[in-house]
């Protein structure tokens, strides 16, 4: 059954109260799952904190390839003396307590044997090196920590390292394996299908239909929702035809989909097949006007086909609309973590007009000072311009007009 909110000005819902809504739509779809740790893991959301099991590093050890020593054998800085050179400590020795009044070799990453406490770099030996008798040595510094890494200095035992909701990168699964971290608790992606909606679209394989235009939205939204953590499993299209959606409604329950992405079908002319699909048993879709521009049509809901409920989000089909919707609604309900925001001051030629009752969100590139330029206009098929726009410059509600200079939040989408 279809919910259909009127969009007269006065009952636009506010961008935040979707975001809302859809967030509570996915929530029960948000499940975990253990995982070791691999390089299969980079992108996945963490669902649970997770803390250092041993100190990092996990005993004072040498800067550098050089002599293990106490400041007490040494001079001022500058000063040479000779002493003789003790026993070797490689790397992963547990070596005994320092030989006191002699020079040890010590290797970087090796264990500082306890009784000494600085390391002279080879570099500053005069005479003699690891393998003579005695070495001297003309150390430019001899404070005692000179050139040791202490124990626990990167990370300590207990340290949270990681936090539902971080995004497992590359340096994250390093930090975590060296702290003896061997698995991590993830976000199980959700089954996703994606569904363009329309007769006039194409798939990239087939003949343009006069006047039609290649499917932008699958593809589109597809990458964006893998990107947001989703599993998409599946990509299509459907003409304008309500039994033709229904049916495939009735393929993606049996393939066990949990979420559903549409574009296209929303608006307010005669062929909506969102909407007339949603007049079918089992569909309960709610229509609504969100105020924000672009992505202002748009519908909430689920179908639920032979005892299989599928979450439902019903995006708007223009593609700049689309990708836009899924970047505020989809992205942050799958989990994913939020982008970074920065207030920056705008670059635009000339004043550009902006709806005073929608939140709009206008393309824009990153500049190198710190400031961010207008790109392309606000129209929602102009999607060129979104591809190379590396932010989003939010003109709030109540605000009729970006003028040069002006300082606005703005969304890093890099
Ligand atoms: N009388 C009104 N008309 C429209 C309104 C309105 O409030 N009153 N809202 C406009 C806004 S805003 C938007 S956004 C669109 C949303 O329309 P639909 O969701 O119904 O989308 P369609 O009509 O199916 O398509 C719109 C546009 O996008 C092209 N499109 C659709 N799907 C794809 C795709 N997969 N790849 C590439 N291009 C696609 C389609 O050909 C249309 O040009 O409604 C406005 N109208
Ligand atoms: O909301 Mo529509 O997306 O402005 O074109």
């Amino acid at each position: 059954m279809a919910h259909d909110h009127a969009s007269s000005p006065s009952t636009r819902v506010p961008l935040a109260d979707h975001q809302a809504d859809v967030a509570a739509l996915l929530t029960p779809l948000l499940r975990s799952e253990r995982r070791a740790l691999g390089p299969e893991l980079v992108g996945r959301i963490a669902a649970a904190e997770r803390r250092a099991v041993i100190d990092v590093p996990s005993a004072d050890n040498s800067q550098m390839d050089g002599f293990a020593l106490a400041c007490a054998d040494l001079g001022a800085a500058g000063e040479e003396r000779t002493l003789p050179v003790g026993t070797a400590i490689p790397a992963g020795a547990a070596p005994s307590p320092h030989e006191p009044g002699t020079a040890q070799p010590i290797m970087t990453g090796a264990p500082l044997p306890d009784g000494a406490d600085l390391v002279v770099p080879v570099e500053e030996a005069v005479t003699g090196g690891f393998d003579t008798a005695e070495v001297t040595l003309r150390p430019v510094d001899v404070a005692a920590g000179r050139f040791v890494r202490p124990r626990g200095s990167d990370t300590r035992e207990g340290d949270t390292v990681l936090r539902a909701g971080d995004r497992l990168t590359p340096a994250r699964i390093a930090h975590l394996a060296s702290v003896g971290v061997r698995d991590v608790e993830v976000l199980a992606p959700v089954r996703t299908a994606v569904l363009s909606t329309g007769s006039e679209v194409a798939g990239c394989d087939e003949t343009l239909p006069d006047g039609g235009a290649f499917d932008a939205n699958g593809p589109g939204l597809a990458a964006a929702l893998a990107d947001a953590g989703a599993d998409v499993v599946a990509v299509g299209r459907v003409p304008d035809d309500p039994a033709a959606l229904h049916a495939r409604l009735a393929e993606l329950a049996a393939d066990g989909i949990e979420l559903l992405v549409t574009s296209g079908g929303v608006s307010k002319g005669a062929y909506e097949v969102v909407k007339l699909a949603a007049e079918l048993p089992g569909i309960e879709l709610t229509f609504l006007s969100v105020a924000m521009q672009p992505g202002g049509p748009q519908g909430i809901g689920t179908a639920t086909v032979d005892g299989h409920r599928i979450a439902w989000v019903a995006l708007p089909g223009n593609p700049v609309s689309s990708l836009l919707s899924c970047e505020l609604l989809l992205r942050p309900a799958l989990g994913a973590p939020a982008r970074t925001r920065l207030r920056l001051p705008v670059r635009v030629e000339s004043d550009e007009p902006s709806p005073v009752a929608l939140e709009q969100f206008r393309r824009a590139r990153l500049l190198p000072g710190g400031e961010v330029r207008l790109a392309g206009g606000p129209s929602s098929h102009l999607l060129g311009a979104l591809a190379v726009a590396d932010a989003l410059v939010i003109v709030p509600v109540g605000v009729d007009a970006v003028r040069d200079g002006d300082t606005l939040t703005t969304i890093v989408l890099s």
